[in-house]
């Protein structure tokens, strides 16, 4: 298939302490696979993604040690303390041949349920902004502002508001260069387009399907579990 060379930039190096447990989460198991191989599988399936890039934590011990996955490349590097550090090490640890201007989707390793008609129509509009685009759905719930007792105190405009997923698809050269900023400023980026956003660009965002979760507390994985049986027996039938 033609179009921009994309890379996966995974990262994986998470502890899951609001998860709770021995196991990072990233490694537990949904319809019978870990939550990181859900995530890898959907990236590597796309025609237009050459390889992927995970970043570990130091001490992994659960680290499948996969070499590849869907027949393309799956390298490791080890993360940072935070996870823009994780990203910026996997961004820095990709290939020589890989093009400065490659496009990169960093995708949770905790969002199993990355759907591919998500990413492609992702691939697509990050090909065509130069600002990178991200997946996201609009806040469809009233939001209120609670005070540290758990007391609301405001009801706040949802007008223009949406929740950020990933993948987040950024140029790679801009990616590096806009986390170096934010990270020597002092500011943590809680994602990829915070940072790039503090950078000058106007990411576009991408309506995505609200079951792209992350699993951070034991109730997602019950719903990741829920989801991806369902898409397993669903394709099993055809
Ligand atoms: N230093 C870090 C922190 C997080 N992550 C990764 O970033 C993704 C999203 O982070 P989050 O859901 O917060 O995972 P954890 O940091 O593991 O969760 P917690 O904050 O509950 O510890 C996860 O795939 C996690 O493994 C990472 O690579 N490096
Ligand atoms: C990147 C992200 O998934 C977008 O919503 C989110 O910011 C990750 O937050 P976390 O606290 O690191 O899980």
């Amino acid at each position: 298939m033609s179009g921009a060379t994309v890379w996966a930039v995974v990262p994986a190096a998470g502890r899951g302490t609001r998860f709770g447990g021995e196991v990072p989460k990233q490694y537990l198991q949904a319809a019978g696979r870990p939550l990181i191989e859900h995530a890898l599988t959907t990236l590597l399936a796309h025609p237009q993604v050459v390889g992927a890039m995970v970043a570990l934590a130091a001490d992994d011990a659960r680290w499948p040690g996969w070499t590849s996955l869907q027949g393309k490349p799956v390298l490791c590097c080890v993360g940072g303390g935070e996870r823009a550090d994780s990203v910026l090490a996997a961004l820095d640890a990709l290939p020589a041949d890989a093009p400065t201007n490659a496009l990169v989707l960093v995708h949770d390793a905790a969002r199993p349920n990355l759907a591919a008609d998500d990413l492609d129509r992702l691939i697509a509009a990050a090909t065509a902004h130069a600002d990178g685009a991200i997946l996201g759905a609009p806040v469809r719930d009233t939001l209120k502002r609670a005070d540290t007792e758990c007391t609301i105190v405001a009801t706040e405009p949802r007008e223009g508001l949406w929740r950020a997923f990933t993948p987040q698809a950024f140029r790679r050269d801009a990616l590096s260069a806009a986390l170096r900023a934010v990270r020597a400023s002092g500011v943590l980026a809680t994602d990829e387009a915070m940072a790039m956003e503090r950078a000058g660009a106007r990411p576009l965002l991408v309506e995505g399907r609200e079951d792209n979760l992350k699993v951070t507390t034991p109730a997602d994985l019950v719903l990741a579990d829920y989801l991806l049986s369902r898409r397993a027996s669903v394709g099993a039938s055809g």
